[in-house]
C-alpha cells in the first residue's frame, strides 16, 4: 500500500533535484550561537510548547488558509513559545520556505524548520533561512542515511528532533545518539492520532537524559496532565494552534507546570 509519507516523499525527491540545480547554499560558515534546545526545555518547570504555522495538511485540508506566519509567530512567541515550528512543504501542507525567513525576521524564539528532509541540501537551506532546528524523520529514511544527516545537521550547529512511530525507529533513534526525539501520536498510514503511543514508547527512553517530545493531537489541559506523567517535556501543537481563537488562553491550558 503507498502511504501519504511514501507520496511526500516522492515529491521531495523532486524537489531535491530542482534545489540542487538552483539552490547555492551560504558560504559565510556563521555560526549563530542560540541557547541548546535540550538545556532549556529540561531544566523548564513548566510544559514547553513547540507551537506551529500549518496552513493544511494531509489528514485534515485546509485547517488555516489566511494566517499571517509572522503575526501568528508574534502571538506565539509573547505566550511563550519555546520553540517555534514552520511547516514549509507546499504541496500537502502549503507552506513555503518564504514563511520560515519571515518568521525569523519577526521573532526571537528558536525555530524547526519542518518539512520532510531528505538529503543535506535542505539542511543547509533550513540553516540560511533562519532554521536551528531540523526535523528528521526515522520512516523516511534507512539507519545510515538518517546517521549522515544527523551528523551533517549537527557538525552545522543546528539541534535535530528525531522522529519516531514505533519500538523499530525508537531503537534507530537510540542507535543514532538523537538526544531530542519526538514521539509523533498520528499514524500516517490511517491518520489516527492515539496519546497511547507516547506512553508506549517513552517508556523505551530515560527521559531524565533524553529530551522527549510528544507530537499531534493536543487540545485540551487533560491531554497534557495525561502524557506528562511519561516524563515528556515538550509537545508540538499545530491544528489546535491555528484554529485556536484566543491563543493566550490556549497556551495558559496547554504549559501545564511539570
Ligand atoms: O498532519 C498531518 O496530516 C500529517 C500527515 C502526514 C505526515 C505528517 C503530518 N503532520 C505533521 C505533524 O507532525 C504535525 O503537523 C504536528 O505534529 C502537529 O500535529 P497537530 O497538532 O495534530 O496538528
Amino acid at each position: 500500500m503507498t502511504t501519504i509519507l511514501d507520496k511526500i516523499l516522492i515529491e521531495k525527491e523532486k524537489e531535491v533535484a530542482v534545489l540542487k540545480e538552483s539552490y547555492q547554499p551560504s558560504r559565510d560558515g556563521e555560526q549563530v550561537k542560540r541557547p541548546s534546545l535540550y538545556d532549556v526545555f529540561m531544566q523548564s518547570d513548566r510544559m514547553n510548547i513547540i507551537a506551529e504555522i500549518k496552513r493544511a495538511s494531509p489528514s485534515k485540508g485546509i485547517i488555516n488558509a489566511d494566517v499571517n506566519p509572522p503575526e501568528q509567530a508574534k502571538q506565539y512567541e509573547s505566550y511563550g513559545a519555546g520553540l517555534i515550528s514552520v511547516l514549509t512543504d507546499e504541496p500537502f501542507f502549503k507552506g513555503t520556505m518564504a514563511d520560515l525567513q519571515a518568521v525569523h525576521a519577526a521573532v526571537q524564539v528558536p525555530l524547526l524548520n519542518k518539512d520532510f528532509i531528505i538529503d543535506e541540501i535542505q539542511i543547509d537551506r533550513a540553516k540560511d533561512y533562519g532554521a536551528s532546528v531540523i526535523l528528521l524523520i526515522a520512516a523516511a529514511l534507512p539507519k545510515e542515511r538518517l546517521q549522515a544527516l544527523y551528523t551533517y545537521a549537527t557538525e552545522r550547529g543546528l539541534d535535530v528532533l528525531f522522529e519516531v512511530h514505533d519500538e523499530e525507529e525508537m531503537q534507530v533513534a537510540k542507535d543514532i545518539g538523537a538526544n531530542i526525539i519526538g514521539i509523533n501520536n498520528r499514524n500516517l498510514k490511517t491518520f489516527e492520532v492515539d496519546l497511547a503511543i507516547t506512553e508506549r514508547l517513552a517508556k523505551l527512553v530515560d527521559t531524565d537524559k533524553t529530551l522527549v517530545i510528544s507530537e499531534s493531537g493536543f487540545q485540551t489541559t487533560d491531554d497534557v496532565e495525561r502524557i506528562k506523567k511519561s516524563g515528556i517535556r515538550g509537545i508540538l501543537v499545530g491544528e489546535t494552534m491555528m484554529r485556536s481563537k484566543n491563543l493566550e488562553q490556549t497556551f495558559g491550558e496547554l504549559r501545564v507546570s511539570l
